[in-house]
């Protein structure tokens, strides 16, 4: 099958015709940089790479050895000042002796005479680099490239040792360039394209490997394409040989959304437009040198960065159109700028001002008709701009100087035309606190970069990407309620690891207003966001927006006593948002709604989380339901079912009034917020009916008989006037304790359930060595006897209460959860 080939320009190109003449596969490029270079171990994971590759044609480019290119300009530096570094020149070939040992010992003493060679040439050249015309400046093309030679030939000979057909070819026998241009536009295409296409004939069946970074002037001098300039290499060789792809390897997982020296949580993007990854590039982020993508945008060749160092992992891919979800591709940050700001001349003056004096603006605005122009530059450049300046603007020109500034820049397609991403930008450095004092659009709308503080840059960094560049995250939590539990729950949430990634939060509200954030909320900062950003929107707002999250799993934790949230439960359920609850009335009041909430389980195919309705997330309803599961029934359950009751009998001895002691209980949060619903046993009711029912006993809340401690007539009053008469509890305790005491027995608020389904709650007086007589602090306490557990009952006893417990059983539920679905 002969390929129809189209030049990427769109003229008849009948070099590439010779290339699909060559056969039916087509070539896949690959690059390994210095950083995958880096030693005997870097090389050899490229030689496990390169093998798992054939018999696919492969062309591989490749760099220096990590470190040798600036070692070789170092010699140049040195040679250039009149110091020679002969020891500099046997280090290098040592080096590379010692790896040729390890790689390829059938070959390694003719590639050990070859390094010797070189380096012989070497030391000849910088001793003329002194003598030499403009101070050596056609050398230094020489001696910079010997490192991409040295690290081909290792390459071949290693493939050869492993029984890899590799042959070495002379980049600058195949790569011509234009002396006068720069990067992308220097490579003489049509002239390099006729010598790479003879090449690629002659050996059909060999791996190719080329020096990276080197290629001939088309004066036949040798010329190197710019620091980094492998990646460009690799490029034109690619865009040469029509490749099917070019694979750039790296030490890093794929261009990732932040320098990972700065950002240690960076996540691979992949995918990226061919103009985005050219932004990044440009910004100064240096997982590929800028001019890479051009050749290869036209002609479509897809462009792969990949980790040598984990080979398994697909990496970043940067296409035509790329898909996926909306977050920033990544975020950059040029440190130690500069601002400049020009007033009353033409911004053309400025701009040629600076082009003369060979200075590039990393970002500019420019306003024709006030005729100013801001823009920003490497505190390095100002040296130069500013006299550039001082002799050509003229007397009218004001120009004000502004240094210390960093550039943040966030990249991704039509950044700039989207109010929502625009907004969570400003909104994390105003979280920080910190002033924009500079805003500059790509002109082409691949990013938005925003001018700072040099001493705010990398809080800055991190707040931006935290909001910026997460893709989708596994799980979208909507927290309802903001008390204590939920207070405590937003703290553990923002220190569990997955917070941010894995684990958005998209949602919070209390019973006034919602806050929402499709981006994530950073829990620390949910209250106050609530309080001055919250809407009044009610609790669907913070349903809907879990329903609009791309996350794979969707969970509303409710960490409120509200009847009307509680009654949504089941209607969530049953539209696939998980419900995870502190929140007793779902399940603890009539059995219909318990069976609501079953029935919208199984509607929805969602999970309900209830650990922290019972015992503060002690495991007792997980221990009720394995039991169920495996066939043992509960034949009776019997304790000390409320924590805040626990703590009050507990403490209570008769010398310090009741109301004294539950006003501390109140304190530590352990009470619910309206104590009676503790006082009145209505709490250990629900407790006792979510229990029954989970062990399979299908009872009705009037079959609960329960005894409170709070008199009728008390019931029914506002707080504050219950509050004012709390002495009349105070005084039915205190008679209560007498009683029991008499009897040498201690009070202690008890439930029991037998398997029939009577059930009871109230207080008791039990004798001092009974089992909850011997609780302490908040301590619940849950004695199961079972058919199996029938001689001696199965226990469950520690902490029923506090704010830390009860939120790390609805996190855990949550979490839970997330890797069960
Ligand atoms: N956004 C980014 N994504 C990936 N890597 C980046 C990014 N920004 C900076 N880097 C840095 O770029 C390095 C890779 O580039 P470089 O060392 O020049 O590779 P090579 O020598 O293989 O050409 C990574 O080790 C990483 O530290
Ligand atoms: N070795 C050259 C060319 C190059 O591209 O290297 P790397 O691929 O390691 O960035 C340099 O250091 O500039």
């Amino acid at each position: 099958m002969n390929a129809v080939v189209v030049d990427a320009r769109g003229a008849a190109a009948p070099w590439l015709d010779e290339i699909a003449r060559q056969g039916e596969l087509r070539w896949r490029v690959h690059k390994f940089g210095g950083s995958c270079l880096e030693d005997l171990e870097g090389f050899r994971r490229v030689l496990d790479i390169l093998q798992s590759e054939a018999p696919v044609r492969c062309f591989v480019v490749v760099s220096a050895v990590r470190g040798v290119t600036d070692a070789l300009l170092g010699l140049f530096e040195r040679a250039r000042a009149g110091e020679p570094d002969r020891a500099g020149v046997e280090l290098l070939i040592s080096q590379h002796t010692a790896l040729a040992h390890a790689l390829a010992p059938d070959e390694a003493r003719t590639l050990a005479a070859g390094f010797q060679r070189d380096g012989e040439e070497l030391a000849w050249l910088l001793a003329q680099v002194r003598t030499a015309p403009r101070g050596g400046y056609g050398l230094v093309d020489r001696i910079a490239g010997i490192g991409e030679y040295w690290s081909s030939r290792l390459l071949v000979a290693a493939l050869r040792q492993r029984g890899v057909e590799a042959q070495d070819v002379d980049a600058r026998e195949l790569l011509l360039v234009e002396a006068t241009q720069r990067g992308a536009d220097a490579i003489a295409w049509d002239e390099s394209a006729r010598l790479v296409a003879a090449a690629s004939a002659r050996w059909p069946e060999a791996l190719i490997v080329a020096p990276g970074f080197v290629a001939r002037s088309r004066d036949g001098g040798a010329a190197t394409l710019g620091r980094n300039g492998s990646d460009l290499s690799a490029a034109a060789f690619a865009r040469l040989l029509d490749a099917e792809s070019l694979t750039v390897w790296k030490d890093v997982a794929g261009v990732l959304s932040a320098d990972p020296r700065l950002i240690r949580r960076a996540r691979t993007a992949p995918e990226l437009s061919y103009a985005e990854a050219e932004e990044l590039a440009a910004a100064g982020a240096r997982v590929l040198h800028p001019d890479t993508l051009r050749p290869l945008r036209r002609a479509n060749v897809p462009v792969l960065v990949r980790s040598s160092r984990d080979a398994r992992q697909p990496g970043s891919r940067i296409v035509g159109v790329p898909t996926g979800c909306g977050a920033a591709r990544a975020v950059t940050l040029e440190e130690d700028t500069v601002s400049v700001s020009v007033r009353g001349v033409a911004g053309s003056l400025v701009l040629s001002a600076l082009e003369r004096a060979g200075v590039q603006p990393r970002a500019l605005v420019q306003c024709n008709a006030r005729r100013s122009l801001d823009l920003v530059i490497t505190a390095a450049d100002r040296s130069r701009a500013e006299p550039a300046f001082a002799g050509s603007l003229g007397p009218f020109a004001q120009v004000e100087w502004r240094a210390g500034l960093a550039l943040l820049r966030a990249v991704r397609a039509g950044f700039g035309g989207d109010a929502r991403r625009m907004a969570a930008l400003y909104t994390a450095l105003a979280d920080l606190r910190v002033p924009i004092l500079g805003s500059f659009q790509d002109s082409h709308d691949h990013g938005l970069s925003v001018l700072i503080a040099g001493d705010h840059a990398h809080a800055a960094l991190n707040a931006v990407h935290a909001r910026l560049c997460h893709g989708t995250a596994k799980l979208a939590v909507a927290v309802v309620g903001t008390g204590l539990v939920g207070g405590a729950l937003l703290r553990q949430l923002q220190q569990h690891p997955a917070c941010g990634d894995d684990l958005r939060l998209v949602a919070v509200a209390n019973s006034r207003s919602v806050l929402i954030d499709a981006e994530g909320i950073t829990p620390d900062t949910a209250t106050a966001r609530l309080n001055w950003e919250g809407k009044p929107l009610g609790v669907e707002a913070a349903v809907a927006a879990l329903q609009d999250s791309d996350a794979h799993v969707k969970i509303l934790i409710d960490a409120t006593p509200a009847e009307s949230v509680a009654r949504r439960h089941a209607e969530w359920l049953a539209a696939g948002v998980h419900v995870v609850s502190a929140n007793k009335i779902a399940q603890g009041t009539s059995l219909a709604r318990w069976r609501e909430v079953r029935s919208g389980c199984r509607a929805g195919k969602t999970q309900y989380g209830d650990a922290a309705t019972v015992g503060a997330g002690l495991p007792v309803l997980k221990t009720l339901r394995r039991l169920q599961g495996a066939g043992d029934g509960l034949l009776a359950l019997e304790g000390v079912f409320s924590g805040s009751l626990s703590f009050l009998f507990n403490a209570y001895d008769g010398s310090r009034p009741f109301s004294e002691l539950l006003a501390e209980a109140r304190e530590r949060g352990y009470t619910e917020p309206d104590p009676r619903a503790d006082l009145s046993g209505g709490d250990v009711a629900r407790k006792l009916l979510i229990l029954a029912r989970a062990a399979g006993i299908a009872i009705e809340e009037t079959d609960v008989v329960v005894q409170g401690l709070v008199p009728a007539e008390l019931t029914a009053l506002p707080a504050e006037d219950f509050f004012a008469r709390i002495d009349e509890v105070d005084a039915q305790i205190a008679r209560q304790y007498a009683e029991a005491a008499a009897q040498g027995k201690v009070l202690r608020y008890i439930a029991t359930l037998d398997r029939t389904g009577k059930a009871q709650v109230g207080p008791q007086a039990v004798r001092r060595d009974h089992p909850c007589a011997t609780l302490s602090g908040a301590d619940n306490l849950f004695v199961l006897t079972t058919a199996r557990y029938h001689e001696r009952p199965l226990v469950i006893s520690g902490p029923g209460a506090g704010a830390e417990v009860t939120a790390q059983a609805l996190l855990a539920d949550a979490l839970e959860i997330a890797t069960t679905v």
